[in-house]
C-alpha cells in the first residue's frame, strides 16, 4: 500500500480574465472514482484540462504517481499521457473517420500500432461497450447520441489507461440512455481497475459513477464526501446545489 495519490492537484491556480482556480488541492487514490460537481463557470473543465495537459496552470503542481506533469515535454510527456484516457463532452468523434478509426485513432497515430491490429483492438473495445462488430465500419453521423457516447467510451478505454477523465458523460442524453452509459462507465472503470475523474452537472450520474464526490466553488474544493453524504450534509453549497435552489451562497449566473 502506498499513500501517494494516483492523481493530485497541489496548490493549482489559474487565471483567465479573472481567477478560475485558486490554490486548488485535490487528490484521488488509485482505483477510486472521483466526481467533481459545481455550478456553471466554477472551473470544473479547467480542473480536468490542467490534468490533461491542455491548460497550463499559473502556479501549483499536477502529480501523477507523484510526478509533476506541468511543464513536462517530449518523450516523458508522451509517456505520462499514454496512461490517460478521456471521454470528451459530446463524444467529440471525427465525422470523416469510421467508428473503428475513431476508436483506434490514438493507437495508429500516437502509438504506431499497425492498422490491422489497431482495428482488431478497436472492435474488441467496441464489444466492451456492447457495440457489435458491424458498427465498426459505420460513421459517427449514422449513430444515435447514446451510441456515439459508447464509441467515445471505447476510444477512452482502448489503450487500457490507468486514469480516465469523463467530461460531462451524460450531457444531452435521455435519462434511460444516461443510466446505461453510467453503468458502462462503472463496468469499464472497475474492469480496468483504473482511477477515474469525472465532471458533471448530473447528480444521478455523479451518484452512480462516483465513489466520492467533490464540490468545486470559486476555484476551490468546498466539500468532499461519499455519494450518500450528499443528502445528509448541511454544507450550504451542497445543499443549494442538491436542492436546486436559486438562493444560497452561490449566486445564479443567469
Ligand atoms: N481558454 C479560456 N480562455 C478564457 N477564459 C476561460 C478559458 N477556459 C475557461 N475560461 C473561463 O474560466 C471559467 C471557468 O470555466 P470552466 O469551463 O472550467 O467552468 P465549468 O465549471 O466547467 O462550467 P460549466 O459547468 O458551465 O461547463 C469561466 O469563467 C470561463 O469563461
Amino acid at each position: 500500500m502506498t499513500d501517494i495519490p494516483k492523481l493530485e492537484w497541489k496548490g493549482v491556480s489559474k487565471r483567465f480574465d479573472g481567477p478560475v482556480l485558486d490554490g486548488l488541492d485535490l487528490s484521488v487514490a488509485a482505483g477510486r472514482s472521483l466526481v467533481i460537481i459545481g455550478g456553471s463557470g466554477q472551473g470544473k473543465s479547467v480542473t480536468i484540462k490542467v490534468a490533461m495537459g491542455l491548460v497550463r496552470p499559473d502556479a501549483g503542481q499536477v502529480l501523477v504517481d507523484g510526478e509533476d506533469l506541468v511543464g513536462v515535454s517530449g518523450a516523458s510527456r508522451r509517456k505520462l499521457f499514454e496512461r490517460i484516457g478521456v471521454l470528451f463532452q459530446g463524444a467529440a468523434l471525427f465525422d470523416s473517420l469510421s467508428v473503428w478509426e475513431n476508436v483506434a485513432f490514438r493507437l495508429i497515430n500516437a502509438d504506431g500500432v499497425p492498422r490491422k491490429e489497431a482495428k482488431a483492438r478497436a472492435v474488441e473495445a467496441l464489444g466492451r461497450v456492447h457495440l457489435g462488430a458491424h458498427v465498426a465500419d459505420s460513421y459517427p453521423s449514422e449513430l444515435s447520441g447514446g451510441m456515439q457516447k459508447r464509441v467515445g467510451l471505447a476510444r477512452a478505454v482502448v489503450a487500457n489507461p490507468e486514469i480516465i477523465f469523463f467530461d460531462e458523460p451524460t450531457t444531452g442524453l435521455d435519462p434511460i440512455t444516461s443510466a446505461a452509459i453510467n453503468e458502462l462507465i462503472v463496468d469499464q472503470v472497475k474492469g480496468l481497475g483504473c482511477t477515474a475523474v469525472s465532471i458533471t452537472h448530473d447528480l444521478a450520474s455523479a451518484r452512480t459513477i462516483g465513489d466520492e464526490i467533490a464540490m468545486l466553488h470559486a476555484g476551490k474544493i468546498v466539500w468532499r464526501g461519499a455519494p450518500a453524504e450528499l443528502d445528509r450534509t448541511d454544507n450550504p453549497y451542497v445543499r443549494q446545489f442538491v436542492d436546486g435552489r436559486a438562493d444560497g451562497p452561490m449566486a445564479s449566473t443567469v
